[in-house]
């Protein structure tokens, strides 16, 4: 192969030119990124080798070397892992192959500290040398292809890059790095191991240092410290997760954190478990402070590394734990599964239904945990993720219950989003048999929903419920503890005992009365509304809308509509006051020709004081209009 000298893709450019103006205000992090790409590496080989033994090419022992040379002022980042072909270096080093990060980095928006923060979620890998670099040298050779056929890729972290071809004995990777004048400092083997003892201890390969001591002067002149020419592990060498408990710290937790989510902060909670009888595997869970940008997005990678007997087998295995937990992430090392496990095996396994189950209350524990004993960090959790973990009602009916109890509600007396089921139960009326809620777009619409008007008169607390998972996952929960829950917004209006006999009287009445006015709306409305019916769930609106048990209330109607769905087609019930004037002059008007216009006014204003739109925005201005003028 000719030297050949190619272009960076426009994105990576971009990138370098961030690395470049010293993003990073953390600069020793580049090492944490080439230590784990190296590692990775080594991950890769021994799954190949897996099905080929020969990609170990006698030199099984797979380890990372770090080494620098004052004099040319050079570090370099040594792997024995799966190497890079001529081709792979191009693609790998000169273009960014994940959408994800590819989306992120052309959403950059040129504002360093903006910038700066955003890019902290998703670090920068291997372009991250070029912090403390201004000119990277990779060498490497792909396991399985011959020694002369090794790579040399050369860049500046400019707009481009060179490759040649090279002969290469040794599998593997090297990343030289030729540092800036202003990043001699890590030319010193004490800050290098603390580097890697920081950021990289958990790694499982060792990663070793040629090994110094300390060589007194001769002839007067002052001692200094010497290679002695052999290797030291310089790390523990021993995945996080295997290690006792007792000998980890928080830190070590939020390191080994940061680097497998790509987050910037430190988990809320962590969970570290040996678990043994029929299924023996270890689990190591974190729940995030900070929802990812796409969390709604339920075909979103999850976020569990699966490894078998300390081999890397996979990222993001779906299978251990259920989609309404995706937040989490970490790490399952199992040691009944066959290190050839594939995606499709593991759908089936029994051993992987046993680990999901206990994954699932481990962290239904954590959660449980948070919600019990640190109300402020519960208060995060719930605020990032409580609307994903509705969705476990309809997913996950084993644990149907453990769920319901950890969510919160705003409410019709409380601003915050802090009520439980439970406290609800506990501040219930005599007399009150169920518990009221109401869902709607948004939370004032919820809140200054004809539907409460009633209940507010009563001093009744209604649960206010303005996530679009809301309706769809109340579906799934028709009780809380022996009480059943209930939509002011479907069905008729029954306050049970709360109704005194009086009230229950006048409604009846009332119906008896207005009949032919009624019929007459009914008949005017014929094609918007079902049916049209006197209330008593209303105190100062002339109407509302509400549509019947077991319906598809018209606000989900709405949002299903607005993503594209086809949804049956729901009249609502349209409800009328007959104690409010706008109602009273309906029946004077009765034989007019304004009626019909009177009617439909009435019916829209009801779909718009819920958040709807009239069918014909226009003919609601014209009608209204003619009643101005
Ligand atoms: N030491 C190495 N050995 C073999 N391949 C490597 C090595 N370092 C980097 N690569 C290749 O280059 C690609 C790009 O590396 P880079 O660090 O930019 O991104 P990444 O590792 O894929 O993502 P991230 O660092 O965000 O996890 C890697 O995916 C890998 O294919």
């Amino acid at each position: 192969m000719q030297k050949q000298t190619l272009s960076f893709q426009a994105e990576v450019a971009q990138l370098l030119k961030l690395v470049t103006h010293s993003l990073y205000s953390n600069p020793d992090i580049f090492l944490r990124e080439l230590i784990s790409n190296a590692s990775d590496a080594c991950d890769k080989l021994r799954f190949e080798a897996l099905n080929d033994a020969g990609l170990h090419e006698n030199d099984s022992e797979l380890k990372v070397r770090v080494s620098f040379d004052k004099a040319a002022k050079t570090l370099t980042i040594t792997d024995n892992g799966i190497g890079m072909s001529q081709q792979e270096a191009i693609d790998h080093l000169g273009t960014i192959a994940k959408s994800g990060t590819r989306d992120f980095v052309a959403k950059l928006s040129g504002d360093q500290k903006n910038d700066a923060q955003l890019i902290g979620q998703f670090g920068v890998g291997f372009y991250s040398g070029f912090i403390v670099a201004d000119k990277i040298t990779v060498e490497s050779r792909r396991a399985g292809v011959p020694a002369a056929q090794g790579v040399r890729w050369v860049s500046e972290g400019t707009g481009e890059f060179d490759v040649s071809e090279i002969e290469r004995a040794e599998r593997g990777t090297s990343i030289i790095l030729h540092l800036k004048d202003d990043a001699s400092e890590y030319l010193n083997a004490w800050k290098l191991k603390g580097i890697i003892n920081k950021y990289s201890d958990h790694i499982s390969l060792p990663i070793l240092m040629p090994k110094e001591e300390w060589k007194e002067g001769e002839n007067d002149q002052p001692g200094e410290m010497a290679f002695t020419g052999e290797w030291e592990t310089v790390n523990q060498a021993a995945a996080l997760w295997t290690r006792p408990k007792k000998d980890i710290t928080p830190e070590h937790y939020a390191e080994f954190y940061k680097q497998i989510s790509y987050d910037s902060e430190a988990p809320l909670a962590t969970t570290h478990n040996r678990v043994e009888g029929a299924t023996e595997y270890t689990q190591l869970l974190f729940i995030p402070s900070k929802a990812p940008v796409d969390m709604f997005n339920r075909d979103k990678a999850a976020g569990v590394k699966l490894y078998v007997k300390r081999v890397f087998i996979m990222d993001d295995a779906q299978a251990l734990l259920p989609t309404y937990l995706r937040f989490v992430k970490g790490v399952v090392d199992s040691s009944d599964l066959p290190l050839n496990v594939s995606r499709e095996l593991l759908q089936e396994s029994r051993a992987v239904k046993a680990i999901r189950e206990g994954c699932t209350k481990r962290v239904l524990s954590m959660i449980e945990d948070l919600a019990n004993n640190e109300p402020e960090k519960f208060k995060t959790f719930y605020a990032e993720f409580g609307a994903v973990l509705k969705e476990g009602l309809g997913e996950d009916f084993a644990n149907r219950e453990r769920l319901a109890k950890l969510l919160r509600f705003a409410s019709s007396t409380t601003d915050t989003t802090s009520v439980s089921f439970a406290d609800y139960k506990a501040r219930m009326k005599d007399g009150q048999d169920a518990i009221y809620y109401i869902t709607a777009d948004t939370l004032a619409a919820a809140k200054s929903s004809p539907q409460l008007e009633i209940f507010r008169k009563k001093g009744i607390e209604v649960l206010l419920m303005a996530d679009r998972v809301d309706e769809w996952a109340l579906n799934y929960l028709n009780e809380f503890d022996g009480t059943p829950l209930q939509s002011v917004a479907k069905g008729a209006v029954d306050l049970g005992k709360l109704q005194d006999e009086d009230e229950k009287k006048a409604a009846e009445e009332a119906q008896t009365q207005f009949k032919p006015i009624l019929d007459k709306l009914k008949e005017a409305l014929k094609d918007k509304a079902s049916d049209v019916r006197a209330t008593s769930r209303l105190v100062d609106s002339p109407a509302c809308l509400v549509v019947q048990d077991g319906d598809m209330s018209t606000q989900l109607a709405r949002m299903l509509k607005q993503a594209g769905q086809t949804v049956p087609e729901v009249k609502p019930i349209l409800e009328v006051n007959a104690q409010h004037p706008l109602v009273r002059k309906l029946e004077a008007s009765a034989e007019l020709a304004s009626f019909d216009d009177l009617a439909n006014i009435l019916f829209d204003q009801a779909l718009l004081a819920e958040g709807g739109m009239p069918a014909d925005p226009a003919a609601y201005v014209r009608r209204v209009n003619a009643l101005l003028v």
